[in-house]
């Protein structure tokens, strides 16, 4: 399980006791604080990679489909983790469901990234979607459309690295890096080395004001 105890790797401020949130450090605003740090956040995907060649059955029919935008960040490291495991490559690409989501008139417009599929394809694969942060849930239903017309896998499963709770659909990991219990006044960030410089997951407040899947792109 994800530790939050000192480490020798972490840097002095991190230094507190068991439990304590961590100060945010560099590239975060103040009042957020850290609660995983680069190491803590390598061991939950060290394990989810473990879970999933085990419900798997060794990953073989396996793909895994990063969600943009930090998603695809983590179906990359752990496409690596089971590589370094399994010895073989683990198809993979990236999803973005933007014009799939049922809030697409309550957001300010954002630019389009990438769907990407391996070469193989979905039909009758088992696709593991990937997400940092599981929320309302709405931005999972809107992937499971748009993977619906990109083909029909065997299964498909959810790998997170959080979860924060707060579902308004009935929508649920199979993965989950760490349980985040929060308010709907605070905000879950995911950084990531390749995305943001750094890996941490910051909780602080949301902007003054409640964090809901209604109002926001996601
Ligand atoms: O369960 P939900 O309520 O849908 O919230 C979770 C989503 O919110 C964030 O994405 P966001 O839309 O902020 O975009 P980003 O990943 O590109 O930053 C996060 O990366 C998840 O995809
Ligand atoms: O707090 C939240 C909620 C949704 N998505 C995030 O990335 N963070």
């Amino acid at each position: 399980m994800v530790n939050a105890a000192p480490r020798r790797e972490d840097p002095p401020e991190a230094r507190v006791a068991d439990g304590d949130p961590r100060p945010a450090g560099p590239g975060s605003n103040p009042g957020h604080k850290a609660v995983l740090e680069g190491p803590d956040i390598r061991r939950a995907l060290t394990r989810i990679a473990h879970e999933i060649l085990e419900r798997t059955k060794g990953g073989d029919d396996v793909v895994l489909l990063g969600i943009q935008t930090r998603g695809v960040t983590l179906a990359r490291r752990l496409a690596e983790l089971l590589e370094r495991v399994e010895g073989r490559p683990v198809p993979r690409g990236s999803l973005d469901a933007t014009m799939y989501r049922d809030d697409l008139r309550m957001k300010p417009a954002r630019a389009l990234n990438r769907t990407e599929l391996p070469a193989g394809g979905v039909d009758d694969r088992i696709v593991v979607l990937v997400d940092d942060v599981l929320f309302s849930g709405r931005t999972v239903r809107a992937a499971l459309d748009a993977l619906g017309d990109l083909g029909r896998p065997r299964a498909v499963q959810l790998a997170v690295l959080v979860d924060r709770g707060h579902r308004q659909l009935p929508i649920r990991a199979d993965y989950v890096g760490k349980n985040l219990p929060t308010s709907m006044r605070e905000t879950v960030r995911v950084m990531l080395a390749e995305n943001d410089g750094r890996d941490a997951v910051l909780l602080g407040p949301a902007d003054g004001r409640p964090r809901s899947a209604e109002g926001r792109h996601g």
